[in-house]
């Protein structure tokens, strides 16, 4: 239902690369200048007028990229500066290098030589890209550390950090820094880069972790690579036909970087905002807008769940009934009065209520307590309905090994980090230990496979919400500019704009999608200051401008 931008990785993008010079049409070196044009064009539209920069390559062919970028500079008048290793690279970077070589001088690659003579202003780190098997040591790491700004005086220089691919030092197939304690602001170096360029698609390390906050705006450079997007393809003409696998892909749906052709990156369809406003033939009866129950708990505890219900009112479900205990039915009597309210004390109330075969969605968790949801989910989920699994919910499940099993594929869970790490412990374990090879195991290797371990959709929710779904697709949601979202309920919300949208007939990945964009949207829409009251009440106007 989505459109949004796929994200390869880097094996992919490898695969993707060798085809494109095995059809004949395009060489490595043409690549590379195309690679190294788009970062020198991108620094230019940035900083119009001619400066200093110094170039820092690497071994590889992101070091390659480097040597174009400094060529290309210099012939649109800017003073550059080269640093370089000692070592002879691929051919293609080997000819990149020597062409510079005809223009200008390669000074060694060290904090000492960086430290002399004038300072840029400009730095473009070439040094390494998708080729980053392990943590940079020596000299290298020692200038990576220097332009984190752990080593002195080029740190006012910080800002005009533009990266090759990515900042040196990060796994693109993570978004962490090898060799750096995830999750820990003592990082033993952090660039932070203001211009990224990568090229043909985001990598999954771009928008994960700690790729965002270190590659700044991320500009993604059309390299002409989308004539190779192929499933089968041959790398030699006499070779065996290698895959590229292009699906189950990821995608990401709110994609923060900057690119020119907003209908390749747009982040929701026509037909997708037809159907949203209920202006596509989808039904004018509320029943064809499906009928969601939102479980609620007992006395004083009714918020979190009427924020759900709320929420999924306003994304259009066309009924929403409440559905506390008996206790608590008082308590749900105000607003909104749109709202159905029915009580269930029990299993066997449930087992009542869901005889009715319109109630097609189902949000339990917020606010639910943890007994009553072990009880209910134990009823609700042999029912094989449309479910949300939430908060209280979460916790019954990771006490309950028969529960887990009875999850099926229309179920979303949507844990934040703490509660997955109770859900699949093995999993949380392996994402918190410090990453020393790459590709290093991501968030995404995490939420693909405990949705294939529990055949649910999984929605790790954070800054960079993954939504996972057992077939293997995959969609990363990257919100960082959000910080006022971290807020009490904004989850409960989150969980009934979900469950209304699986209410109005979505498929869960599709849904678990869309919702996560639409609860980001309505935060941005209304800003700082934000309580999760105030999320429902934005959708409407979500709604209005989805185009
Ligand atoms: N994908 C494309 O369409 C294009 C990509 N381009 C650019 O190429 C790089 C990828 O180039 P690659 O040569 O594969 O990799 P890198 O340049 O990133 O680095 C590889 C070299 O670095 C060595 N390495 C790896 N880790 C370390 C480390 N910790 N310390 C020291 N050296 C390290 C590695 O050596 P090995 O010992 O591991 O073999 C390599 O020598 C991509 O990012 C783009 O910028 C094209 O130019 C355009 C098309
Ligand atoms: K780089």
């Amino acid at each position: 239902m989505l459109t949004g931008t796929e994200v390869l990785t880097t094996t992919q993008m490898r695969a993707i690369e060798s085809a494109a010079m095995a059809s004949g049409k395009v060489t490595g070196l043409d690549l590379m200048e195309r690679a190294g044009s788009a970062v020198a064009g991108q620094i230019r539209l940035c900083w119009p007028k001619p400066g200093r920069v110094t170039v820092l390559c690497g071994p590889g062919n992101n070091g390659g990229d480097g040597y174009v970028v400094a060529r290309l500079l210099h012939r649109a008048g800017w003073r550059v500066r080269v640093l370089g290793m000692d070592n002879t690279p691929g051919p293609d970077a080997a000819e990149m290098k020597r062409r510079w070589g005809k223009i200008g001088g390669i000074g060694v690659l060290t904090v000492q030589e960086l430290r002399s003579g004038a300072k840029s202003d400009v730095y473009v780190d070439a040094i390494f890209g998708t080729g980053l098997t392990r943590p940079p040591e020596g000299d290298v790491e020692r200038i990576i550390r220097h332009l984190g700004g752990y080593g002195g005086d080029i740190g006012y220089y910080l800002p005009r950090l533009v990266a090759v691919d990515c900042p040196s030092g990060l796994c693109l197939d993570s978004g962490v820094m090898l060799g750096s304690r995830r999750g820990q602001d003592s990082t033993w170096y952090k660039l932070r880069a203001s211009l990224t360029v990568a090229f043909d698609s985001p990598k999954i390390g771009h928008l994960l972790e700690q790729g965002p906050e270190c590659c700044g705006t991320l500009a993604i450079a059309d390299i002409g690579l989308h004539q190779q997007r192929v499933s089968e393809v041959r790398i030699r003409k006499d070779g065996p036909p290698v895959t590229v696998v292009r699906r189950p892909y990821v995608e990401a749906i709110w994609p923060p970087f900057s690119v020119s052709d907003s209908r390749r990156y747009s982040d929701t369809t026509e037909r997708q905002a037809a159907w949203l406003q209920k202006r596509d033939a989808s039904g004018s009866h509320k029943y064809s807008h499906g009928h969601a129950l939102v479980v609620s708990g007992g006395p004083a505890k009714g918020g979190a769940a009427r924020l759900s219900a709320r929420a999924a009112l306003r994304i259009g479900a066309g009924l929403v009934t409440i559905a506390p205990h008996a206790d608590a039915l008082a308590e749900h009597a105000g607003q909104p009065d749109a709202l159905m309210r029915r009580a269930i004390d029990d299993a066997d109330a449930l087992r009542d209520l869901l005889t009715d075969a319109r109630i097609n969605a189902i949000c339990i968790g917020p606010g639910c307590g943890v007994d009553r949801a072990t009880a209910l989910l134990a009823e609700a989920l042999p029912a094989r309905r449309p479910i949300v699994l939430d908060a209280d919910a979460l916790t019954a499940l990771s006490r309950n090994p028969d529960l887990m099993a009875a999850l099926h594929d229309n179920c979303v869970l949507t844990p934040h980090m703490g509660e997955f790490a109770r859900l699949f412990p093995d999993l949380a374990e392996r994402l918190d230990a410090t990453p020393l090879q790459g590709p290093a195991y991501s968030k995404l290797d995490a939420a693909r496979g405990a949705a294939v371990r529990c055949g649910a959709v999984v929605l790790l929710k954070g800054p960079d919400t993954v939504i996972a779904a057992p077939d293997g697709r995959a969609r990363i949601h990257s919100a960082l500019d959000l910080p006022w979202l971290a807020t009490a309920g904004a989850g409960d919300v989150l969980a009934g704009i979900i469950t209304g949208l699986l209410a109005r007939g979505l498929p869960p990945l599709d849904a678990a999608g869309l919702g996560a964009l639409i609860h980001a949207k309505a935060a941005r829409a209304f800003g700082p200051g934000l309580i999760a009251d105030d999320l429902p009440e934005m959708i409407p106007q979500i709604l209005r401008e989805t185009a």
